[in-house]
């Protein structure tokens, strides 16, 4: 379904403008890993945290509190904290899915949790087992008790562009899922293209049918090769967080068509050629990536890996 048949506007005209620096939100070592099949030890999984953040990047998304039956690889969570060393000015979030899995990661001691809701009925129940509206009174007292315990609050919206399931996925659908997680009280919603099927102008309709650009970031799986086209689509249009994953790690195992997230050396590749920002040291980014390529036995699938590593 388009968006002419919608209603909606065509697109939203962008500002052509781009930020001078970008957030990179690095979900290597949770999305990154979380579809891994052989267990990666803890220690392989703390020093790739540590190599990251020598590399510059000051956001790592760390581990997940989800049920270890659901996603085993990442059962380890909290032995992970327990001994992960905490670098300055670097932020360690979490995915927390219900009270829980914010109990335990209260215990761990976090200081920013990701809850992560869906845009579609199907995907809600595979990956949530709740229904569309359940997920959010599910999400509901994580983010109260959350923010009472002054916690960051980032939330994540799946299947924002198309689903397997479902198809296309309505923009107005989509935006409505996410203003009840801004108005719940997310600090930050971040739109995923879970399984990479997204184009840069569904991308420009989606953005303009919120208001605060302010508070969105872009979160793209790289399926059909246009992640970094709608990752400069969505800078154009004011966004300057950027979800990726180091070495274009990553899948949803809840999606099977998801394939790998952004690579983050594409995008910090392209980000240099622009002149914006980021703070990352591309080569030890890139040096990081070939470790954990190596430890998991298999090169990465980032381009920009393959051409520097
Ligand atoms: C939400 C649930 C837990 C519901 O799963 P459920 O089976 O409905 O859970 P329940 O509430 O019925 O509880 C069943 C049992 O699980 C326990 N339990 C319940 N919760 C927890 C917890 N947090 N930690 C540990 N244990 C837990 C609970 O205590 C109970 O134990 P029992 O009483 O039987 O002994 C499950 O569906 C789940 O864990 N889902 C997570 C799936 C997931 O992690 N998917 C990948 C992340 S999303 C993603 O990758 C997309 C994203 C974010 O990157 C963006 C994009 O690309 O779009």
């Amino acid at each position: 379904m388009g968006t002419r048949e919608l209603g909606l506007p065509e697109r939203v005209p962008s500002t052509g403008e781009l930020p001078e620096r970008v957030t990179i939100w690095e979900v290597g070592p949770r999305d990154g890993l979380q579809n891994e099949k052989a267990i990666v030890p803890v220690e392989v999984k703390l020093e790739f945290l540590d190599r990251l953040a020598g590399a510059g990047l000051t956001t790592l998304e760390a581990t997940s509190f989800v049920h270890p039956k659901w996603v085993p690889q990442l059962a380890d969570a909290e032995q992970l904290l327990a001994r992960l060393d905490r670098r300055e000015g670097v932020r360690y979030p979490v995915l927390v899915p219900n009270e829980k899995g914010l109990n335990r990661a209260l215990d761990a001691g976090v200081e920013h949790i990701a809850i992560f809701a869906s845009a579609t009925e199907t995907f809600a129940r595979k990956n949530l087992n709740s229904s569309l509206d359940e997920q959010f009174a599910m999400f509901e007292p994580v983010v109260t008790r959350a923010r009472e315990a002054g916690l960051d609050v980032r939330g994540y919206l799946s299947m924002c562009f198309g689903d397997p399931w479902e198809g296309v996925v309505p923009a107005k659908q989509v935006a409505d899922a996410g203003r009840r997680l801004l108005d719940m009280g997310c600090s930050q919603l971040s739109l995923g293209d879970t399984i990479g099927v997204a184009t840069a102008g569904q991308v420009e309709t989606l953005i303009g049918l919120f208001g605060d650009v302010g508070t969105l970031a872009v979160h793209f799986h790289d399926t059909y090769g246009q992640a970094l086209a709608n990752t400069l689509a969505a800078l154009r249009c004011g966004v300057s967080t950027v979800d990726s994953s180091a070495g274009g790690l990553g899948g949803c195992p809840y999606a099977e068509s998801a394939t790998g997230n952004l690579a983050t050396e594409d995008l910090v590749w392209m980000l240099e050629g622009l002149g914006v920002a980021t703070g990352v040291d591309l080569d030890a980014l890139v040096a990081a990536s070939t470790w954990m390529a190596g430890q998991l036995g298999r090169p990465s699938p980032s381009r920009v890996v393959a051409a520097l590593g």
